[in-house]
């Protein structure tokens, strides 16, 4: 992901192995999966897709849906695939030529696939957060407004509202309403990858897309975004990339585990770490493979 990260982050609308590391879970111990609600209807089905980097298929025939208003948990070793995956469901890829996408991803009864479709406002509907916070050079309340003209045309008063409000909902209104014209950039890593799910919020997406949130924060941070995850899902449809899985399991209602391209296995949290049907996930949950 890394050669193409920084150019999609520019575009965006609003914007390790675990075997024996940290993140990896010992063998039938200590895990706290959320035994939750029943999953809800698909906001997003997959269907039969196939994905090609030039000749290159890192994605082979995936099938999976993402229930409406919860949390979908992408977990598998490097390369399997997880970002390619949240770079199809908001046509990220569709920036660079070479990169294809073959099948189904209907939200709302439309292929997102499909040629017509409006990237812009797909990118409204479905927001995506990157690794690394990326604040926008510019100040705290332009970069909230900024997303926001890209999408819509807001009355002064209008606009403020819905920067409080996005501001807010990303649980960060409190540490900065006094500092909203200094500069994005004088924020904490915490506080600038809140204000990176503020900017993704303030133009009201469907969907949101994670992209291992955490991965650069410290504990404290990664709790914080950890407890938002879990409100914004009130609200939001979301996706969670993490090399973590006992992130997987405090946060995602369904996780779907990739290995090689392929969708192994996709069961409600709980069950897929306590439980897991294929010996491929058994394997990689307990950290013997990566
Ligand atoms: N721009 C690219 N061009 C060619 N191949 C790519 C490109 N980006 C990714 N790939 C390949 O596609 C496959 C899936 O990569 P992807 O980044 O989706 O994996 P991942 O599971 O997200 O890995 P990681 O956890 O390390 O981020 C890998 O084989 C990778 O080498």
């Amino acid at each position: 992901m890394s050669g193409t990260m920084a150019h999609e982050q520019a575009v965006g609308p609003a914007g390790g192995i675990p075997g024996g590391v940290p993140g990896g879970i010992p063998a039938g111990g200590g895990l706290q999966a959320r035994s939750g609600a029943a999953l809800r209807e698909a906001r997003i089905s997959v269907r039969n897709l196939d994905f090609y980097y030039g000749d290159h298929k890192a994605l082979k025939s995936i099938n999976l849906d993402l229930p409406d208003r919860q949390v979908t948990g992408l977990i598998g070793p490097s390369g399997c695939g997880k970002s390619t995956l949240l770079r199809i469901l908001n046509r990220m890829y569709s920036l660079y030529p070479g990169q294809r996408a073959v099948g189904e991803v209907m939200l709302e009864g439309r292929n997102i696939l499909d040629d017509g479709m409006d990237l812009n406002a797909l990118r409204a509907r479905v927001g995506m957060v990157f690794q690394k916070p990326t604040p926008f050079p510019m100040t705290i309340h332009e970069n909230i407004a900024f997303g926001i003209r890209l999408h819509e045309k807001l009355s002064r008063t209008d606009m403020e509202q819905r920067i409080e409000w996005a501001l807010s909902r990303a649980a960060l209104w409190g540490e900065v309403k006094d500092r909203l014209h200094t500069s994005a950039l004088g924020l904490s890593g915490g506080q600038q990858q809140r204000l990176c799910i503020a900017r993704t919020i303030a133009v009201r997406p469907e969907v949101i897309l994670l992209d291992e949130p955490t991965s650069a924060l410290d504990p404290i941070s990664t709790l914080k975004i950890e407890q938002l995850i879990d409100e914004l899902k009130q609200d939001f449809t979301l996706a969670i990339v993490t090399h973590n899985m006992q992130q997987a399991a405090r946060c995602a209602d369904q996780v779907a585990f990739f290995y090689l391209g392929e969708l192994v296995e996709v069961a409600p949290a709980a069950q897929l770490f306590t439980k897991p049907q294929k010996k491929q996930t058994q394997e990689y949950i307990t950290g013997r493979f990566g």
